[in-house]
């Protein structure tokens, strides 16, 4: 079996495209434009890519953008002090700070102090609570890119076994909320899960999200199983050229295209849905601070 690859760079423009028609709904019909910040401490290479590309989708789309870059060595109070001034500000409907923040930070400070209406990552308390009842809200952008390549490619997830490899805020957890309300069977497996190879042969669906390059093996795979690869690891490239890299995912991608019926590559995959569910997080957060029922197409 050769798999389908998931196009998430295609799917990510179109759903763009349906976000951008929104913001001009918003514009003509209730005079809003909603406005996102994102910032960003320090110097970190990859994020200052993740940033870049938020700040231009953004606009692309015709919301505000702000972008608000601090050096490396910024006091935590004066990132908070940044983060309440965002939260005041009536023209400011998603606020963002870019992870990681440097060690002095501790990042639990930064997400308490958002304003969980402006939250669009859905780190804060409130908001991941929002996501386990059922509750309108945005919803983590990472999972959610996910969930959404799932439904296109499987249409109802229901009585599926979902393993989802890794258990981090960011992806892990919330994945599995996603799925458990999607009527999935969800297991969590996680570096202390013993026979981790035969967890995931049961799986109909891998989410691997990790971190670790290629850990997830072709015959890990159950044949005919859908594969998310959560995983963006830079790694050096000689070949290219000095200094360059290439990214790979968790998963052994040519390996497990032999026997799974589709998968996300990387790049192109997982990585540019994170951003357009972003936007998407921006648009519900506008609608829901403006008293307006937040569009279900985007997020449902
Ligand atoms: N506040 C947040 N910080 C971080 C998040 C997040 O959701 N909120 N997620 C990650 C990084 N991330 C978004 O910020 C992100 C990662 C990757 C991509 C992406 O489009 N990747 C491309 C490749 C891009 C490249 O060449 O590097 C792809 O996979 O095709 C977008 C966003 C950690 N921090």
């Amino acid at each position: 079996m050769t798999a389908k690859i998931i196009d998430g760079k295609r799917f990510a423009e179109d759903l763009r495209g349906r976000i951008a028609d929104h913001v001009s709904r918003l514009k003509s019909e209730h005079g809003i434009i909603p406005g996102l910040a994102v910032v960003i401490v320090g110097e970190d290479p990859a994020s200052q890519v993740y940033v870049s590309s938020k700040a231009k989708h953004t606009a692309a789309v015709g919301m505000n953008s702000f972008k608000h870059e601090l050096p490396a060595d910024t006091p935590e109070a004066d990132l908070l002090a940044l983060v309440h001034q965002l939260n005041a500000d009536p023209t400011v409907h998603g606020i963002l700070v870019q992870m990681p923040v440097p060690k002095h930070i501790d990042p639990n400070n930064v997400i308490e102090a958002i304003d969980p209406a402006k939250d669009v990552d859905c780190f804060t308390p409130a908001n991941v609570g929002k996501v386990q009842i059922g509750l309108p809200g945005p919803v983590s952008c990472t999972p959610l890119g996910c969930l959404m390549l799932l439904r296109d490619e499987l249409g109802s997830l229901e009585g599926k076994h979902a393993v989802i490899i890794g258990r981090s805020n960011l992806v892990g957890k919330p994945m599995m909320q996603l799925l458990l309300r999607d009527n999935c069977t969800v297991t969590v497996a996680h570096s202390r899960t013993k026979n981790l190879d035969e967890v995931v042969r049961q799986a109909d669906i891998v989410v691997a999200a990790v971190g670790r390059p290629n850990m997830v093996k072709g015959d890990w795979i159950k044949p005919g199983a859908t594969i998310i690869d959560v995983g963006i690891n830079r790694m050096p490239a000689p070949e290219k050229g000095e200094g360059k890299t290439r990214l790979i995912g968790d998963v052994d991608f040519a390996a497990a295209s032999e026997v799974a019926a589709a998968i996300t590559p990387v790049p192109g995959g997982v990585g540019p849905m994170t951003i357009a569910c972003l936007l998407a997080n921006t648009i519900t957060t506008a609608s829901l601070m403006n008293g307006l029922t937040p569009p279900v197409d985007l997020t449902a």
